[in-house]
């Protein structure tokens, strides 16, 4: 650990009275009262892939490190070819990947080169062997016209040792690992894992591999919400369906606070009746209710216990899984050290024509087809908040602005594919 946690701005950080709030203003409230809590260690860099880069990646060596011949046939200087005919030299020399020459070209020969070789010095361009006649006697014939510094690549032409190739705040992709190992970086300062612990709760809600009574259904939302962290890269613990009792549900979320730095769970946050989690975060620390201008999700549960975050995801499933990919993958990231970034939409036509209620922005669950006319987003048969089956089948959700009164087939749309937000 080299670096101290620091906790969520303020008690009370969350407090944003009982106003309907835009999706946007949320997401900037977020930003700027959490900071990132999680310490940094240095990883080696096979273990480095899905974690968020700690501080600038600074090439140790160029690449490449010199000038390079990009293909396999003969390095030669450009002023011993000739513009109007073919010219014949002799090959002194021979230069694979690894074994760079001693010695410098002697002007008026060539050297076989091979892809990845090293020019010798003076050598300037490259005539790939396709284009070469071995006129025999140890000598090739080298066509007219080649431009010079063709087929070379020149040293640093990628990267300059010194300059940043990664920046802080990233989460590595796999090319990230590949650029980081090509700059000579061995190991990364990385941010330690966000450890998000994740609870259900609720009479109704059953685990899966149980039998399910009447009035009964299976706890979707906890197995998605865990799926989901974890794709985000964060350290998950189950804390299980909660019994529905206030102490234990109160001695389960004092403990969990102890050594995470976010609790979710999902239900209980809408304006329905008695709910120990609401007491038991309340008592704990503080507990806010947020009304988004957001369809799904209008409920949410913002807190602290301590250092902790709580995060109180609406229970519909739907809801529960686009506020988490909505809001609690921005905290997640923010918590984790990630820069802030907005996943991009798409603008594509719509296949649907649509009418909705228009005071919330929406978030549609639905795919893009191609048709003879090029790709447009169809929407799944079904748009009801608990239609979790909509989720299997979306590859993406339309982000529909707030006051839209239709949509037209045809009319463009914004989409956003799932795979923007789902690490
Ligand atoms: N009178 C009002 N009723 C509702 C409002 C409202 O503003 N006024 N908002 C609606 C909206 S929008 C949503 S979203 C839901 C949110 O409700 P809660 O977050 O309080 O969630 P619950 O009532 O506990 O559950 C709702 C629904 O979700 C199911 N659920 C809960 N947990 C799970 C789980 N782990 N896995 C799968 N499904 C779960 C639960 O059985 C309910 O069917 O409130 C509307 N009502
Ligand atoms: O917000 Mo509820 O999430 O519309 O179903």
């Amino acid at each position: 650990m080299t670096q101290t946690p620091t906790p969520p701005d303020a008690p009370d950080c969350f407090a944003v009275g009982d106003r309907l709030m835009a999706l946007d203003e949320a997401l900037d409230l977020l930003q700027a009262r959490l900071r990132p809590v999680v310490a940094v260690e240095r990883v080696p860099l096979r273990g480095a892939g899905g974690r968020v880069l700690a501080a600038d990646g600074v090439a140790a060596v160029s690449h490449p490190g010199a000038d390079t011949a990009a293909m396999d046939g003969y390095a030669v200087r450009h002023a011993d070819l000739s513009a109007t005919g073919p010219v014949t030299l002799p090959v002194t020399g021979r230069v694979a990947a690894g074994h760079p020459l001693d010695r410098a070209l002697d002007p008026g020969t060539a050297v076989r080169i091979f892809t990845g070789g090293v020019m010798p010095e003076g050598a300037d361009t490259v005539i790939m062997q396709e284009d070469v006649t071995d006129t025999g006697g140890g000598r090739v014939t080298l066509p007219a016209g080649v431009p010079a510094g063709r087929h070379m690549r020149g040293a640093a032409s990628d990267f300059r040792a010194g300059t940043t190739v990664l920046t802080a705040g990233r989460r590595l992709r796999p090319p990230d690992i590949a650029l980081a190992a090509s700059a000579g970086l061995s190991h990364l300062p990385v941010f330690e894992r966000v450890r998000v612990s994740v609870f259900s709760t609720g009479d109704e809600v059953v685990e899966p591999g149980t039998p399910l009574p009447p009035g009964g259904l299976y706890d979707g939302n906890r197995y998605g919400v865990m799926a989901l962290a974890d794709g985000l890269g964060a350290a998950v613990t189950d804390l299980g369906r909660l019994p529905d009792d206030r102490d234990a549900i109160r001695g389960a979320l004092d403990a969990a606070a102890d050594d995470h730095d976010l609790l979710i769970t999902s239900g209980g946050v809408s304006v329905g009746g008695e709910d120990h989690v609401r007491d038991a975060v309340s008592a704990l620390g503080d507990l806010h209710f947020w009304r988004l201008a957001l369809k799904p999700g209008k409920p949410a549960a913002l807190g602290t216990i301590r250092d902790t975050v709580f995060l109180g995801l609406p229970g519909n499933p739907v809801s529960a899984l686009v506020t988490f990919l909505l809001i609690a993958r921005p905290v997640i990231r923010r918590l984790g050290g990630c820069a802030a970034s907005r996943p991009r939409r798409y603008p594509l036509p719509a296949g649907f024509a649509f009418e909705t209620g228009g005071t919330r922005r929406e978030f549609l669950r639905g795919w893009v087809e191609d048709t003879a006319d090029g790709p447009v987003v169809r929407l799944y048969r079904s748009q009801d908040s608990a239609m979790i089956s909509a989720m299997g089948a979306a590859g993406g959700l339309v982000d529909v602005p707030a006051g839209t009164r239709r949509i037209e087939p045809g009319q463009s749309v914004d989409y956003l594919p799932l795979n923007e937000v789902l690490a």
